[in-house]
């Protein structure tokens, strides 16, 4: 008998600069897996993993904790071949594989070399990239976070590194979702739509949404292969061997049991006006309070919500991570924030 070949694997690789949607979009397919067995890969700038964290308290069917694996040492597009490739082995290799695999990336992270990284004879025969997915905050583009600023224009041979990780996303994107439309009006998403798609290969698809709602059986069925086609997929860094972080950076600020939560957030708000941070999240524990309070910032705005109770054994702590170009005044900050 001839046994027909293994289907390969279908990944989706995550894409979009800190804050954009990534782990709301992650949450939003494992809520919609349609009874797919979904495994998780997810990296973060910083050593503090908000992401995996959150979302293995998220309690959705599709989503079980034994199926997130965190890769926390350092950028995933940078450790391929230490961290992700093995990582994918012994997914592939469980008795019970994933139908699919979905990789969040960190917002820092540039898409082509983990694209690249398919073509490793280890996992080509085995999993195939079904698409990469580029989430975008319309509202940062909106607010022109990743335009030049007049002085770098003054500048002949300028780099400007946001611009730089933001374009190389979506030139590699197979499908770009506008979120945070809800925040925009129609016009507005216009602008940001005509900007975006000046940047995408042709016949990419553009799809506005809020809260990173898509349909889940278009999002996990793009069928790209993008592994096979990476010279349509330009990047700055192209002619680069690796590439590193050095543009950006992040440290975490630990504080203990706090007893105004509202003033905290002032606290931050005033950090986020005075220094240049472009993303801020974490968890507080609260003064009487037996669950722990999510924090997530992105520019100016900030969101705080009570996702869990704190789980006997572990330590009740508020820890933050904040990241933003190099040269964050990390003493300032924590002066501010501690009040
Ligand atoms: N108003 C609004 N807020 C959103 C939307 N999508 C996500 N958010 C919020 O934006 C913040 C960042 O969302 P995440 O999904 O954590 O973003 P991310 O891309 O995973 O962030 P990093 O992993 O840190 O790069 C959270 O506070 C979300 O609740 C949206 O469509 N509208």
């Amino acid at each position: 008998m001839i046994r027909p070949l293994a289907r390969k694997v279908p990944a989706t690789v995550v894409t979009g600069f800190l804050g954009a949607g990534k782990t709301t979009l992650v949450r939003h397919l494992l809520e919609n897996a349609g009874g797919r067995r979904i495994a998780l890969i997810v990296n973060e700038f910083g050593d503090v993993g908000v992401d995996g964290d959150l979302l293995a308290s998220c309690g959705a069917a599709g989503c079980k904790e034994e199926d997130i694996v965190e890769l926390a040492n350092g950028c995933l597009c940078c450790t391929v071949a230490d961290e992700f490739l093995p990582t994918m082995q012994a997914l592939l290799d469980r008795p019970n594989p994933p139908e699919h695999i979905l990789i969040e990336t960190s917002g820092l992270a540039l898409p082509k070399p983990l694209v690249k990284a398919f073509q490793w004879p280890e996992i080509r025969s085995r999993v195939t990239v079904d698409g990469v997915v580029a989430v975008v905050d319309s509202c940062a583009v909106a607010a022109g976070r990743f335009a030049d600023t007049p002085e770098m224009m003054a500048q002949p041979e300028h780099d400007n590194p946001l611009e730089e990780v933001f374009e190389d996303q979506l030139l590699c994107a197979d499908m770009v979702l506008l979120n945070k439309a809800d925040l925009l009006d129609a016009a507005e998403l216009d602008r940001v739509q005509a900007e975006v798609a000046a940047a995408l290969r042709p016949g990419v698809k553009v799809v506005r949404t809020t809260r990173s709602a898509v349909d889940s059986m278009v999002l996990l069925g793009l069928s790209a292969a993008a592994e096979d086609d990476l010279a349509t997929r330009p990047s700055h860094h192209d002619s680069e061997e690796g590439h590193d972080h050095d543009d950006f950076e992040s440290f975490a600020v630990t504080l203990g049991t706090i007893a105004d939560p509202e003033a905290l957030a002032e606290r931050l708000t005033a950090a986020i006006a005075a220094h240049d941070i472009l993303r801020l999240k974490g968890f507080l524990a609260v003064e009487g309070k037996a669950a722990r309070q999510v924090v997530q910032a992105v520019g100016a705005r900030i969101e705080r919500w009570f996702d869990r109770p704190w789980k006997s054994g572990e330590e009740k702590l508020s820890r933050l991570v904040v990241i933003g170009q190099k040269g964050l005044d990390r003493s300032a900050i924590e002066a501010i924030i501690a009040g």
